[in-house]
């Protein structure tokens, strides 16, 4: 039906924003390759925002980030998690007043309600000398990471991984920006020092029937503006649709899965997806993932979009600080900020 009303045929993001769920069956996959000639670029920021409104996760693919680069880091991630456990032990995450290093099973949970995860991990984030002003100021998180020390390539790799994870990050929340009808650098000076953890993790087998309550790792949404996920060729990441039904997101050779967390789903007034995700291994197979979590800076101030609202679509949510957002998940997910007073020693 023709619509004759010429504001309506050029409606204004706030107009259209209200996200839209769907039953997916599965996950868009978004080549990538023109962003990285144009980082505006109009089509694949259109294509990134329809599947941030109405999946919230996506598979990119043509990243730009070496594929042999990325096989190295699942490599050292499986020699890392192969070490003794004393000697993960020895960089245990609560050992650092910033949550950087190993983390043990059942240490992260999250869907603390529950179930307790069946997975072990490592985590490593902005890398910051004590002369550093925030490390100074003593802002938690902010400091230096840990690393193993029977693995000399492994701080030089992860290292390398994390600014290519970055970039590509930065690259995402442009065209976020784009799909969002800001300008591409809206974003810029809110993600200049960010609150991005790369992990690695590991996950055992589960054999026989899997109880709800030990999961690989429980239901919950991410925290931050956008995971950017590498996923070995073992499968058994899920993702909830519109149904309530839990849909495969298997692995794709050569992507990554890229999904909104809870501050841009704050930011956009629940225009993009904060979609709940769980993983179940029961392939019979050792399976291993990195997510690379990014969340703004810590000071960032994460309040409705300008082009989110309207007089019809209020805000939904009141401002929040990203650094405050991320401390209370982890506060609520890692047994160990729960026996301790949570980033004492950083002050
Ligand atoms: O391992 C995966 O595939 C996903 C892990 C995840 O969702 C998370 O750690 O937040
Ligand atoms: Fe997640």
């Amino acid at each position: 039906m023709a619509d004759l009303n010429p504001a309506l045929n050029a409606p204004s993001l706030a107009a259209g924003l209200a996200g839209r769920r769907i039953p997916f069956e599965a996950v868009p996959v978004i080549d990538l390759a023109p962003l990285l000639a144009d980082p505006a670029h109009g089509a694949t920021a259109a294509a990134i925002g329809e599947a941030c409104r109405t999946v919230g996760f996506l598979y990119v693919r043509n990243h730009g980030v070496p594929q042999e680069l990325v096989d190295t880091v699942f490599a050292l991630g499986r020699r890392f998690f192969d070490e003794p456990l004393d000697a993960k032990m020895a960089i245990h995450i609560a050992r650092s007043p910033h949550h950087r290093g190993y983390f043990p099973m059942f240490e992260e949970n999250t869907d603390p309600t529950l179930t307790a995860d069946l997975k072990e991990g490592f985590d490593m984030a902005l890398d910051l000398p004590p002369d550093d002003p925030h490390v100074k100021a003593g802002v938690p998180l902010h400091g230096p990471n840990v690393w193993p020390e029977a693995l000399p390539d492994f701080r030089p790799t992860l290292e390398r991984y994390y600014g290519e994870m970055r970039q590509l990050a930065e690259r995402l929340m442009r065209a976020f920006a784009v799909a969002l009808d800001l300008s591409p650098d809206f974003f810029a000076d809110k993600i200049d020092k960010p609150l991005a953890q790369l992990r690695l993790l590991h996950y055992p087998p589960q054999q026989g029937h899997v109880e709800e309550k030990t999961l690989g790792c429980g239901a919950h949404t991410d925290y931050g503006c956008l995971t950017i996920l590498a996923q070995d060729e073992v499968g058994g990441l899920q993702l909830q649709n519109s149904a309530g039904e839990w849909i495969a997101a298997p692995p794709i050779p050569g992507t990554f899965v890229v999904n909104i967390g809870d501050q841009m789903a704050r930011w956009s007034n629940d225009a993009f997806a904060a979609t709940l995700h769980r993983v179940i291994n029961t392939s019979g197979r050792e399976r291993y993932s990195v997510p690379f979590f990014f969340d703004p800076n810590f000071d960032a101030l994460v309040e409705c979009l300008p082009s989110c609202h309207s007089a019809e679509q209020p805000p939904l949510y009141p401002p929040i600080r990203a650094g405050e957002h991320l401390l209370n998940r982890f506060n609520a997910t890692f047994a160990y900020r729960k026996t301790t007073e949570s980033d004492t020693p950083d002050h």
